[in-house]
């Protein structure tokens, strides 16, 4: 595939992240791998509102996530995180996110490091079809050091695992491709989504049990 179908397919991915507003204040990356030996990848440009689509959007770095090409485009400020993914996996593409969901679910579970899913059949989404598939995604801390943060993330990629959570930050997720690495976080989401609702339900009917509306006002505690 020519460059300018790669630019042209993350283009695509980041119109349709955009639209279910996954970009929130300018925040959020995404990047697609041109080549892999040397690794060249189209990584966002730093700053930008990502709902827009303009010719200035990406720019080719290397594995070290510096310009191949001239350019006045300052590459995202989380390219070292894409870095440590292509280098440490197979993926062709990279989303980075920021949603409530993901930033309460590495809250909730940031001090155990992890979140394990199982018995939901959205699993099957990362290619688990086992009776009891599960799957973890690990969760690293939001170190202001950026080299730090990159390391942090590379340090908890293992073989299988397809996305890591930065505590009260966001998610970075990978796949094969643009359509995995889109079909990957679309899932983790909806679990994402799901789990906290149903915490809030179990924490609601338990209030309700054990008298927990007073004066008419149900508390979530
Ligand atoms: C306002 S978002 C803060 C930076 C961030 O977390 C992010 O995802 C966007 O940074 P970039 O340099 O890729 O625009
Ligand atoms: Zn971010």
């Amino acid at each position: 595939m020519s460059k300018q179908q790669r630019w042209n397919e993350l283009a695509d991915v980041k119109d349709e992240l955009a639209s279910r507003d996954w970009f929130p204040g300018t925040s959020g990356n995404v990047s697609i791998k041109v080549s892999d030996s040397p690794l060249a990848f189209y990584v966002s440009a730093s700053g930008k509102d990502k709902t827009k689509r303009t010719s200035e959007d990406f720019l080719l770095v290397d594995q070290f996530g510096e310009p191949v090409e001239e350019t006045h485009l300052k590459a995202s400020a989380e390219t070292g995180i894409h870095c440590e993914v292509y280098r440490l996996t197979k993926a062709g593409c990279c989303l980075h996110v920021h949603t409530v969901d993901n930033n309460l679910i590495s809250e909730l579970y940031g001090d155990a490091g992890e979140i394990t899913f199982q018995g939901q059949e959205l699993i099957k989404a990362f290619g688990i079809w086992e009776e009891e598939g599960r799957i973890t995604v690990p969760i690293v801390e939001n170190y202001a050091d950026l080299s730090k943060l990159s390391e942090a993330v590379g340090t908890v990629i293992k073989q299988d695992t397809k996305a890591v959570l930065i505590r009260n930050h966001g998610i970075t997720v990978w796949g094969r491709n643009a359509f995995e690495a889109k079909k990957h976080l679309e899932a983790f989401e909806f679990l994402f989504s799901y789990h906290i609702k149903l915490q809030t339900l179990n924490v609601l009917n338990k209030n309700q049990s054990f008298g927990g509306v007073k004066n008419g006002t149900t508390t979530i505690s």
